[in-house]
């Protein structure tokens, strides 16, 4: 359990291809994986996400235990049972989102003391706080309590951070003992390329079945975000699987897959889905746009998903204008169904040696960047 099988590298880049073995199935990768931060990908079924192809999704800590509490899942039999996803799930630590949401009372070596974003009740978050939760919530990976800072930060700032992060990996493992799920380490040290290189070696010699590379997508730009990739991907185990939290847009995941990536998260395809951004294989799009109001194509000619197979872009707009519900799952499922898609796509031109090819064109056609 919790192997991961390499089965092609490309000789020119980074990238590679695999399979990572966990109690709830194989995830094929390089994998997006979809958040349903509060036990849902927002508006998404189950049973749609899985038509889309999503293997694997993720949970938040944070979040799942100030409501509904982690008892309350534990009880439904896990978060498996509760919202009745049988793939796996990845759980996040609430280091970042304790940071991120929660008011800070107190942030020392021993955890953090701060106040619920939901109804501002006290709680003490530490690792292994961290780690009762998700061992509550069931997830078949679970990750590290660690300190993410936003960007920019000093370099004493992010030194401090690193080591605090170093002492709650280890603290992580210790508290960890649920064998049934992975426990992965979370590397840190901002945009210095010799912290970095710090927190690999800290964290890979505590040893865990794979790694997430945090603090980055916090408002860097991305060419320092690869940067620092092109400096982690020749210190980190090559037989374990790299997770690059919370990233990202199109072209980061497949620079990220160049740089030896095996993983990726984020929320742009649901949150954008829910404002109207869409992507298409040219870049993006925003349905609300007046230029579509009588245009009878799908959102995106070249998606064969379910909503461009049956909607045109003149009704999706409609219905946003409308202010109908339906507008944001269309088009958070058609986003969704996007990067899935991008990742399967990268992942065949890995097995079949065509990555260089297939990174060069889309780099060419796809111009969706921005924010
Ligand atoms: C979700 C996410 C995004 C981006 C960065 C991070 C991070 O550094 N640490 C954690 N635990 N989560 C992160
Ligand atoms: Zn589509």
């Amino acid at each position: 359990m919790f192997e991961f099988r390499l089965q092609a590298q490309c000789p020119v880049t980074g990238a590679r291809a695999g399979e990572f073995v966990t109690p709830h199935g194989v995830i094929k990768t390089p994998v997006f994986m979809p958040v349903g931060t509060q036990a849902t990908v927002k508006a998404m079924a189950p049973f749609e996400l899985e038509e889309i192809g999503a293997q694997i999704i993720l949970s938040n800590t944070y979040h799942l235990y100030l409501r509904p509490g982690a008892d309350i899942v534990e009880e439904a039999g896990g978060l498996h049972s509760f919202m009745d996803w049988h793939h796996p799930i990845l759980t996040d630590s609430g280091g970042f989102q304790v940071f991120s949401l929660a008011t800070l009372n107190r942030v020392t070596d021993e955890g953090v003391e701060c106040q619920s974003h939901i109804d501002g009740s006290r709680h003490m978050m530490d690792p292994e706080w961290s780690m009762e939760v998700q061992q509550k919530l069931g997830s078949d990976i679970a990750m590290c309590f660690d300190q993410c800072l936003h960007y920019p930060t000093t370099k004493e700032e992010a030194e401090t951070a690193l080591a605090r992060t170093t002492r709650w990996a280890r603290r992580s493992k210790d508290a960890h003992t649920r064998e049934d799920q992975a426990l992965f380490g979370i590397i840190q040290g901002s945009v210095y390329e010799d912290l970095r290189r710090r927190s690999a070696e800290d964290i890979t010699s505590i040893g865990f079945p794979g790694y997430g590379i945090g603090g980055l997508s916090v408002g860097e730009p991305h060419h320092i975000m690869y940067e620092m990739l092109d400096v982690l991907q020749h210190v980190m185990p090559f037989d374990k699987p790299r997770y690059l939290m919370g990233v990202g847009h199109p072209s980061n995941l497949v620079e990220g897959v160049a740089r030896g990536v095996d993983m990726f998260d984020c929320v742009l395809p649901t949150r954008n889905g829910r404002t109207g951004t869409v992507f298409v294989s040219t870049g993006r799009i925003n349905i609300k746009n007046q230029v579509y109001a009588r245009d009878f194509t799908p959102l995106d000619p070249s998606c064969d998903c379910y909503v461009c197979r049956h909607f045109t872009k003149a009704y999706i707009r409609h219905l946003y204008k409308a202010g109908e519900i339906l507008a944001a799952r269309l088009c958070s499922w058609h986003n969704l169904h996007f990067l899935i898609k991008l990742m399967e796509g990268v992942r065949e031109s890995i097995l079949n040696g065509t990555f260089p090819a297939f990174r060069k064109n889309f780099i060419e056609v796809f111009h969706g960047e921005g924010d």
